[in-house]
């Protein structure tokens, strides 16, 4: 089998994130869910929810799904990596996506959510794509859309295609030859403690010199923007006039007249460039002359992390095989 579904930014001034159609129960609702290969649950805005929480999102109702079943005793809770989060319980129920179905998938239903989810009217929830052992529920941990459908897959693969300012696609099953060109360059995959973990051999800023230097960092499509070392953002910003580490914004800023440089970053011998226009992300409030850099210190983070900025600019095969391993071909 095999699946193939839309990515749509949810916003059409900068990619913030993208969302999915997915379809749940019987008779089908359909949501819309961000599709997170940096965490593990699939959890949606749910009937459960009190209403103050919810501000324009789509719910699933699991008491209106006659192939919905409670997964008695079990509950979730997860915060991400901006200080968002949300906690519910639990039931299964059939999952399609871009017309792969999974029966009996876990669906968290979100019985709280926070501030920032209540705030995204876009988004109704996540399809996390990272590797099962990152799943919050308890007492039994559950598995992804993706390890559910695996063994019916064609080939135990999804591939990211994500575009700027513009609708991408996730394919599940098959690697589409139409949407890449040349090779796609494959790198090992550390799945511990659960994410798509992978080793970048440098980066060059501009028309600079390439740093042959390995850098270890996350493929994390539910993340919009790149953290990493600060040596690599000094090296990015010292090249950009009236750029500043803004504790009050929480990152580099620069004026928005400002004149970027490109930045390149390297998988293997293979080459990947970010364009300038890319690499300014939004005005840090609207209208202002003031820009949020699309490359951020990974410094508070902890890890390093290509989210969709770098994502955007590349076809990348998540090789969910044995080993993993995670493959970057341009397009
Ligand atoms: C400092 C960075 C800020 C952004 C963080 N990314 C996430 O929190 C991804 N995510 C998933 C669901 N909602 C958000 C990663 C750290």
């Amino acid at each position: 089998s095999t699946g193939s579904a839309a990515a749509v930014p949810i916003n059409a001034e900068f990619d913030i994130a993208y969302v999915t159609p997915v379809t749940l129960g019987t008779p089908p609702q359909t949501l819309q869910l961000d599709f997170d290969s940096g965490s593990s649950d699939l959890w949606v805005f749910s009937s459960h929810l009190p209403t103050s929480q919810i501000r324009g999102q789509e719910i699933y109702a699991p008491n209106k799904s006659s192939t919905a079943k409670l997964l008695d005793g079990h509950s979730w809770s997860i915060t991400y990596g901006d200080g968002s989060g949300s906690r519910g319980n639990v039931y299964t129920d059939n999952v399609t996506v871009g017309g792969l179905m999974v029966e009996r998938q876990a669906i968290e239903c979100a019985q709280q959510v926070s501030s920032s989810f209540t705030s995204e009217a876009h988004i109704d929830g996540l399809v996390g794509l990272g590797f099962s052992t990152l799943n919050t529920v308890s007492p039994k941990s559950q598995l992804t859309f993706f390890d559910n459908a695996k063994g019916a897959l064609d080939s135990p693969v999804f591939t990211a295609d994500l575009k700027h300012k513009q609708a991408g696609t996730y394919d599940f099953g098959f690697i589409d030859k139409a949407k890449y060109t040349g090779e796609i360059t494959y790198v090992p995959v550390n799945n511990d403690p659960g994410y798509w973990t992978f080793s970048s051999s440098g980066y060059a800023v501009g028309s600079g010199n390439f740093s042959a230097s390995p850098i270890s960092g996350i493929a994390d499509t539910g993340t919009s923007l790149i953290y990493l070392p600060t040596a690599v953002v000094t090296a990015y910003y010292r090249q950009v006039q009236g750029a500043t580490n803004s504790r009050s914004y929480g990152g580099y800023v620069f004026p928005c007249s400002a004149t970027l440089p490109s930045f390149t970053f390297g998988v293997g011998e293979a080459r990947f460039t970010i364009p300038p226009a890319y690499m300014s992300y939004a005005a840090v409030t609207p209208g202002s002359s003031t820009c949020f850099g699309g490359l951020q210190s990974s410094n508070g983070v902890g890890i390093n992390i290509w989210g969709d900025l770098a994502l955007k600019v590349a076809f990348v095969v998540f090789n969910g095989g044995t080993p993993p391993t995670i493959g970057w071909a341009a397009k």
